[in-house]
């Protein structure tokens, strides 16, 4: 089975890899030219992933007609390019992996909603969990939920991408799968906040847990089971990057909670931090559910520019409720 990545950022290099174990052909499109350069020549991303060695079978295209011949093509662009990238992608009835976490600005879609949509004919998987690039890369342990409507269709996706320290997890919810990654990158932000302001350990904890309470409720409201969001792709990556300063999100909520500007903090931005993408849009797809997301409309005014305190005051003077 030959995979193709269409993604050379530090999650499509590391996801090569992992199909790449055993010396299998991986065909890689990356949007920059150095990068699918760098991969054919020296055998590394110096961009997203600098200092892991790729695999030899590993060959970077700058063309998606190169793709035409693979049997299954994982879809590792942020979220906002996902549907001017498989525009233009030769899909047919190739499966599509989707591994972006987020939302579609204007449409309100989750990514595979964009690929099911530009695509009918293709069926649609979801890889999603705790998985640092960077950890993923250097063949440390890592579990994922690998999400598809038609369950043969996911086991051998899931046979294909299985290795010793690589364990995905079958599931049909592919709704559930998505929502999980796509809402926790907004809560890791909210988190990093925390951590900035010098908050505590206690309040990260309940923001974790109360930041969950919203994801399950709009996860439900659109279809999810509990289960998944209850998994890897749902609480265990939640946890992950609610921890961490190697999340992306985290470390924008970081500089947010010490009062650096959102605009300053995202403008020299190399890498992609989706978690600020999602929000406003996530906000917008919580009104339309009748979901109460306060979490979200917190990190949604402190990506507007309101003031820490004010925000945090804010959400800690809403009427008590039951939990
Ligand atoms: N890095 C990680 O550890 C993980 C990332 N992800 C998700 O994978 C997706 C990709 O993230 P990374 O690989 O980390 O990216 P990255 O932050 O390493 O690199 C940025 C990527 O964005 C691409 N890009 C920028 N402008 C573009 C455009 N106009 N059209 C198409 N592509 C464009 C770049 O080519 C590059 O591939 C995101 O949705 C992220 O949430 C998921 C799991 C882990
Ligand atoms: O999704 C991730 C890990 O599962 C990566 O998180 P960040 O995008 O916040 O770095």
């Amino acid at each position: 089975m030959k995979i193709g990545v269409i993604g050379g950022g530090a999650w499509g290099t590391a996801l090569a890899q992992v199909a790449a174990r055993g010396g299998a052909p991986v065909t890689l499109w990356a949007r920059e030219s150095e990068v699918v350069g760098a991969i054919n020549d020296a055998h590394e991303n110096t961009r997203f992933l600098a200092g892991v060695a790729l695999s030899q079978s590993i060959r970077a295209t700058s063309a998606l007609a190169d793709l035409a011949d693979c049997d299954a093509l994982l879809v590792v662009v942020p979220a906002q390019h996902v549907r001017a990238v498989l525009t233009e992608t030769p899909v047919g009835k190739t499966p599509l992996v989707l591994c972006a976490k987020g939302i579609e600005a204007g449409t309100r879609l989750l990514v595979g909603e964009v690929a099911r949509a530009l695509h009918p004919a293709a069926p649609i998987a979801v890889l999603s969990g705790p998985t640092f690039a960077h950890e993923v890369a250097a063949g440390l342990p890592t579990a994922v939920t690998l999400a598809c409507a038609d369950p043969a269709i996911g086991a051998t996706l899931a046979d294909r991408l299985a290795g010793p320290n690589f364990r995905p997890y079958a599931s049909d919810d592919v709704i559930g799968a998505e929502i999980g990654g796509a809402v926790k990158n907004v809560l890791a932000i909210a988190c990093g906040v925390v951590e900035g302001a010098g908050l505590g350990q206690n309040a990260r904890a309940a923001l974790i847990a109360r930041g969950f309470a919203e994801m399950t409720r709009f996860g439900v409201a659109r279809g999810a089971q509990i289960e998944t969001l209850s998994g890897l792709s749902g609480l265990g990556d939640l946890v992950l990057t609610c921890s961490s300063t190697a999340s992306r999100n985290f470390s924008l909520g970081l500089g947010l909670g010490q009062g650096k500007r959102a605009a300053d903090l995202l403008s020299d931005r190399l890498t992609v931090a989706e978690g600020a993408f999602t929000a406003p849009v996530l906000r917008e797809a919580a009104a339309e559910a009748g979901v109460d997301m306060p979490v979200v409309e917190a990190v949604c005014a402190l990506l507007d520019g309101a003031e820490v305190q004010a925000v945090i005051g804010a959400l800690l003077a809403r009427p008590l409720t039951r939990e």
